[in-house]
């Protein structure tokens, strides 16, 4: 049996530039192709052609580094973005159309009949041009079940390898993703893309949903970044898939926590401490409770081995350490914990990791030490030392 693959097409280059207020330079676009290219990302979507030169041009130089990746470009259903999507040397096009009716009518002011007839008319235009050819069907959590299914026949017969259904404002759960899903993978035998955002945090959910209904390309975007709320993040998306389904997405795990924070600095958004699988704070403990059972058993309170992103678990000591986790740090710097001095000690470094709101440092630490044992009039003892072997 072959392990089951599902492809995640990055769109940091393009949706997630569509962030409020991000906006990477050349050298960043090239940098971050590079870099989502070595972390395994097998495509990415590099740009929008009819924003104009300098958007051509990044493309142009990202297709010229000739990345393992396929490089691909965003396109309204139109001859202009096509037209200047010829320019930009990618081999593949998202041609984007909207798929519900409410859409079609306000912006386009067209009917489902005419979004067919344009998808008959510009995919084998593309093709035609070289492109490989995906459609991007815009707003599809608010389309009709019956146009969707049309139109993925349509999109097939015209030749395009792919559907992307887009969740456009956000809107799907997790259950209705998969009943769109598996609506139009049963109706024809077209690759179908799921494309989330995240405005009720189900981004990544919703991804996995589609993925058990039959998709096999999901859109992602480095830290979640883009449009409004953003879109499922592709290191929530590649370590989900592998640690609950056993789906492998040919991501290089360990390179995604520093892909995280090279896109955190293009972007100027930094990585959120608790953000999942990249935060700096996602492996590290300091509750009393959890930190004295993970000193017996690390799994007792590790769901995922720090290991497999190339990360250490790290135990810190705060307001909510309790006895075990004093004693381990104060004996791994020589010192016997004194069961009388443990109330007293507890209440100072609460107080001190409230006043600094950060962690007690080791050095600190061992002074709260030494300040409630004079206070209570005890002498520091060091620890018995471990045997040498
Ligand atoms: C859901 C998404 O993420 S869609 C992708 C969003 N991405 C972007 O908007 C990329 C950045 N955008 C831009 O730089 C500009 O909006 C451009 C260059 C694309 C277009 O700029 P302008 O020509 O000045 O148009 P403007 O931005 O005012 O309006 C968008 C136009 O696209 C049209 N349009 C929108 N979707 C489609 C579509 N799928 N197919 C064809 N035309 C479309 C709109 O109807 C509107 O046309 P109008 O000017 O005739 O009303
Ligand atoms: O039509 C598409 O390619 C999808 C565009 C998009 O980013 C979205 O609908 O959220």
């Amino acid at each position: 049996m072959t392990t089951p693959f599902v492809h995640l097409n990055d769109t940091t280059l393009r949706d997630g530039e569509q962030a409020p207020g991000v906006a990477f330079s050349l050298d960043e676009k090239i940098a971050i192709a590079d870099a989502l290219s070595l972390a395994g990302v097998p495509e990415i979507e590099a740009g929008t052609p009819a924003m104009g030169e300098e958007e051509v041009e990044a493309i142009r130089l990202i297709a010229g580094l000739k990345l393992d990746s396929r490089i691909l470009a965003w396109c309204r259903m139109s001859e202009a973005d096509l037209q200047a999507a010829r320019f930009t040397g990618a081999g593949a096009v998202n041609l984007s159309i909207p798929m519900s009716d409410g859409m079609l009518a306000a912006k386009l002011g067209i009917d489902r009949n005419e979004a067919l007839a344009r998808i008959r008319r510009l995919v084998p235009m593309a093709l035609d041009s070289g492109f490989e050819v995906a459609v991007g069907g815009e707003d599809a959590s608010r389309a009709d079940l019956d146009h969707l299914a049309r139109v993925a026949e349509t999109v097939a017969q015209a030749g395009a390898f792919r559907l992307r259904l887009a969740d456009t404002v956000g809107i799907l759960d997790p259950f209705s993703t998969m009943t769109m899903v598996e609506r139009v993978v049963s109706a024809s035998g077209l690759a179908i893309e799921f494309h989330g955002h995240d405005d009720l945090g189900l981004a990544t959910a919703n991804s996995l949903a589609a993925v058990r209904a039959g998709a096999r390309h999901i859109s992602v975007t480095v830290g979640g970044i883009g449009e409004r709320a953003g879109n499922a993040a592709l290191e929530e998306m590649a370590v989900a898939l592998q640690r609950l389904d056993g789906i492998q997405t040919g991501i290089a795990f360990k390179q995604l926590t520093p892909l995280a924070e090279r896109v955190a600095r293009a972007s100027g958004r930094p990585v959120p401490a608790g953000k999942a699988i990249v935060g700096s704070d996602v492996f590290t403990h300091e509750s009393g409770i959890h930190v004295a059972a993970l000193l017996k058993e690390r799994s007792t309170y590790e769901g995922l081995d720090p290991g497999l992103l190339g990360r250490r678990h790290k135990i810190v000591v705060g307001k909510h350490s309790g006895r075990a986790s004093l004693e381990n740090v104060l004996e791994a710097r020589g010192h016997k914990l004194e069961p009388a001095v443990v109330p007293l000690l507890t209440m100072l470094v609460r107080h001190q990791a409230t006043i600094m709101k950060a962690p007690v440092e080791p050095d600190d630490l061992e002074q709260l030490l030494i300040e409630a044992m004079a206070f209570l009039d005890l002498e520091v003892e060091a620890a018995t030392p471990p045997p040498v072997h």
